[in-house]
């Protein structure tokens, strides 16, 4: 039985706290903190594990195998750094960091240690729709890739939401999986702002986000945090010969009344509870079984950083920003081969 100590018990840390506890085999959650304090005891009383005062005391605790990074973005960084210290593996909530520096000394600390500890959350590479649009792209049947078009909607964002976090929290999730899905840095950014939406606020939104990939595909991202109507996530790959997209929100459709009703899920625990679940599931097994985990690493993280910051500077001033990315250490180019 693996035991998980949860750092941040928000809205995800109670979401996987949830599924460790009554979803997933072979793991139990023994500690969890938060600096909400409230929060912490409420959620650590309610399952009988240990309550910490800091993230750090959680890491040292012994009942705790492995660590779970689910705090506000800007706090990662200590606490994935902490777990690399005590050799503990680590799974961290995307980001990995909000900066690449923070990132770059996340891939010192782990190549000092001399095997991969971290997995960082990009759950949407476990998500079955996705894995069966890279399927269609894998087998050839449309032909080379040469575009893709993806929107990324949310109904709303929390009141501590700022205009970047549409690039480092929101639009970092296509960053990883165009990465993923193509098998390709991404080389260069632009972000287009096209007239404001008033549902919020001052926030600019929406954004279109285009990436240039190494490989010569070009992505468009819609990101919209105000919507309204629903969480959204769609991507249509256009190749030579067709094109390959991700299926409508829900897998059931109404017809009544001359109308075809179809769900759109509330959120991105509904949209990718599937994704979490396997997403976790793989994790507790490969760290069980004494290995390294195997899903997005610290390198991922950090590329993924290195696009966002660019896409930060480009949002900031209008221009095209040309990505690159430091030596791939040792440890993930072996992982990856
Ligand atoms: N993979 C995904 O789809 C997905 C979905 C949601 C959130 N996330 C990520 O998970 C993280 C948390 O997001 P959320 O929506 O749960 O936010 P949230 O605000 O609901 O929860 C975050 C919790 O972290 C706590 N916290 C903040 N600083 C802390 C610190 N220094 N030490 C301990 N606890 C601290 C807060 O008090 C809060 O309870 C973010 O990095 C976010 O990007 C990922
Ligand atoms: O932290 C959340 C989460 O990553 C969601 O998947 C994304 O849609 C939101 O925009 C983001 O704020």
């Amino acid at each position: 039985m693996l035991k998980v100590g949860v750092i941040g018990t928000g809205m995800i840390g109670q979401d996987h706290i949830r599924r460790l506890t009554t979803v997933l085999n072979g793991v139990a959650v023994t500690a969890v903190t938060d600096v909400d304090t409230a929060v912490a005891a409420d959620v650590g009383g309610r399952i009988g594990a240990t309550v910490h005062a800091t993230g750090e005391e959680l890491v040292g605790d012994p009942a705790v195998d492995a660590v779970l990074v689910c705090s506000w973005g800007p706090t990662h960084e200590q606490y994935v750094l902490a777990a690399i210290a005590a050799g503990k593996p680590v799974f961290c909530e995307k980001p990995l960091a909000t900066t690449q520096e923070a990132c770059l000394r996340i891939l010192d600390a782990e190549a000092a240690h001399g095997s991969r500890l971290v997995q960082v959350g990009y759950m949407r590479r476990f998500d079955f729709a996705y894995r069966a649009l890279k399927m269609a792209v894998d087998s050839g049947e449309i032909g080379l890739p040469l575009m893709m078009h993806c929107a990324h909607r949310n109904a709303s964002v929390p009141p501590f939401y700022r205009g970047d976090m549409a690039i480092t929290d929101t639009a970092v999730h296509e960053i990883d999986m165009v990465r993923w899905m193509f098998g390709a840095e991404v080389s260069a950014v632009r972000v287009l702002v096209p007239r404001h939406n008033r549902n919020g606020g001052e926030l600019e939104d929406p954004l279109l986000l285009i990436m240039e990939m190494a490989d010569g595909v070009i992505v468009d991202v819609e990101v919209s945090v105000n919507i309204r109507y629903g969480y959204d996530i769609r991507g249509e790959i256009v190749g030579e010969n067709g094109t390959a997209s991700l299926g409508g929100p829900a897998p059931v459709a109404v017809r009544r009344d001359g109308r075809v009703g179809v769900p759109v899920p509330a959120d991105w625990r509904e949209r990718f509870l599937q994704a979490y679940d396997v997403e976790l599931q793989e994790w507790v097994h490969a760290i069980s079984l004494g290995g390294q985990p195997l899903g997005p690493s610290a390198w991922d993280g950090y590329a993924a950083a290195a696009v966002s910051d660019a896409g930060v500077e480009a949002l900031r001033t209008g221009n095209r920003v040309l990505i690159s990315l430091v030596d791939q250490p040792k440890l993930y180019a072996e992982a990856a081969g």
